[in-house]
């Protein structure tokens, strides 16, 4: 049955004892694999023990407890080094519906990599690799996406990735950015335009959503098509058809469909800005891509993408200066990032990066969240010295945002010999 699966595959028992392997399961790990006593976490980590000891979900351990099928993503340690694996564990019952063991395939997920590696995504906290499994359900299938998260967690790549991963991949994957467009911009980018339909309009103007025919349509910032262009949209969703401007002849394309946005589209639902019918149409498979300051652990790896192997190659972080940026909350998350190594190894005299290279406002965030334990007195005083030199209101509005009594905030301030910019 194992030599049937095409994937990697193994039969383990409820032990972790692997009992059965196929060739591409052995293709995969380096380690010789001796059937009825190699543990499947000592061929796929390296390790000695079950990967739930190591903080990790184990599907073995999910599939035991509910006695369903689990699907997890783990790294995996490969001749090729840590890469992203989508595990797929079935229990394997008998007649009496006893459990014999567990058949584990694998996918191997190329866009995305636990290590540097250049073009991909790169990331290996739990919420990332949750992500992964999301992106890779939606690719398995032709479900219209909807892609939520703040400005810079990466839409545009996670989209890219979809459909890479996807059964079209070899087929056109056509971005259309939304914001800014008006209605009349809106059809002729998407339809296209026939010579003389409007002003300007000097020849006849293929549309993106015929170009995406056979591919994937990603609409990014969804949440700014207007609302007439919203009713040509859900039209083109629901008939797979449409009419370029100025055209009679109903024309036809097939592709997947995939849209992003930062904002909350079922407030603007609610606030009658976008059409709930569209909402439902465009959201079949929501994703919520998380912000950097949720994957802090993951900035470090993030760095070392951004820095690459170039001439940036050689410069590294400070301990100091790693300590400010992961103490930042990132509000452009990973382009922010990004960014900011680029600019930061600009800054640098030499290859070593320090706190002073970094912008002044994370090199602040440093100062005050820095990891070394300093007394409460110290904070406050702290805390106090930066609120007196930028806050613009009065005393009593200051005491009342920090909870305390007028009172008490000018002993505090006496305390530490302070003053208010407006007392
Ligand atoms: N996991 C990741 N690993 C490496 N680089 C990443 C990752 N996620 C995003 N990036 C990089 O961060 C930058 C921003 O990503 P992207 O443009 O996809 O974000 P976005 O959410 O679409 O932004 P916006 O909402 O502003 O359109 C890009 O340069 C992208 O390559």
């Amino acid at each position: 049955m194992i030599d049937a699966v095409e994937k990697p595959a193994i039969f383990i028992t409820p032990d972790y004892r692997i009992q059965a392997v196929n060739q591409a399961y052995k293709d995969t790990y380096s380690q010789q694999i001796y059937t009825g006593s190699s543990h499947c976490y000592e061929i796929s980590h390296g390790a000695s023990e079950p990967c739930d000891r190591h903080g990790e979900d184990c599907p073995l351990l999910s599939c035991a407890q509910s006695g369903r099928t689990a699907r997890v993503v783990h790294v995996h340690q490969t001749p090729q080094g840590k890469q992203h694996c989508d595990i797929l564990m079935r229990p394997i019952r008998d007649e009496d519906g006893m459990t014999l063991g567990y058949l584990e395939i694998l996918d191997r997920i190329l866009y995305a990599s636990a290590e540097v590696a250049e073009h991909k995504m790169v990331g290996r906290t739990e919420c990332f690799n949750k992500l992964l499994n999301r992106i890779n359900r939606a690719a398995s299938s032709d479900i219209s996406v909807l892609l939520q998260g703040e400005t810079g967690t990466g839409k545009e790549l996670v989209a890219r990735s979809i459909h890479d991963a996807s059964e079209r991949h070899s087929k056109p994957f056509i971005i259309i950015e939304c914001a800014g467009l008006n209605d009349a911009l809106f059809e002729s980018e998407l339809f296209g335009h026939h010579k003389g339909a409007f002003t300007g309009a000097t020849h006849n103007k293929k549309g993106l959503v015929e170009e995406a025919d056979g591919g994937t349509l990603f609409l990014d910032e969804i949440g700014d098509v207007p609302l007439h262009s919203q009713v040509k949209l859900l039209r083109l969703l629901e008939t797979g058809t449409f009419r370029s401007v100025g055209g009679l002849q109903p024309k036809r394309s097939d592709f997947r469909l995939i849209c992003a946005t930062h904002k909350d589209l079922l407030q603007l639902v609610e606030a009658g800005e976008f059409r709930q019918d569209l909402y439902y149409r465009i959201a079949g498979l929501t994703l919520r891509l998380p912000p950097l300051r949720q994957r802090r652990d993951d900035i470090p790896l993030l760095i070392e993408q951004f820095l690459g192997t170039g001439y940036k190659g050689h410069k590294t972080f400070s301990a100091q200066a790693m300590q400010c940026i992961t103490a930042h909350d990132f509000p452009g998350n990973i382009r922010e990032l990004k960014n900011l190594v680029e600019q930061s190894v600009l800054m640098a005299n030499d290859d070593v990066i320090w706190p002073e290279d970094l912008p002044v406002a994370l090199q602040e965030r440093g100062e005050v969240q820095g990891t070394a334990i300093t007394s409460l007195q110290e904070h406050e005083q702290q805390y106090l010295t930066r609120l007196c030199q930028t806050y613009q209101g009065t005393p009593e509005e200051l005491a009342r945002q920090l909870g305390v009594s007028a009172r008490t905030l000018y002993r505090k301030l006496q305390k530490y010999g302070l003053k208010l910019n407006k007392s």
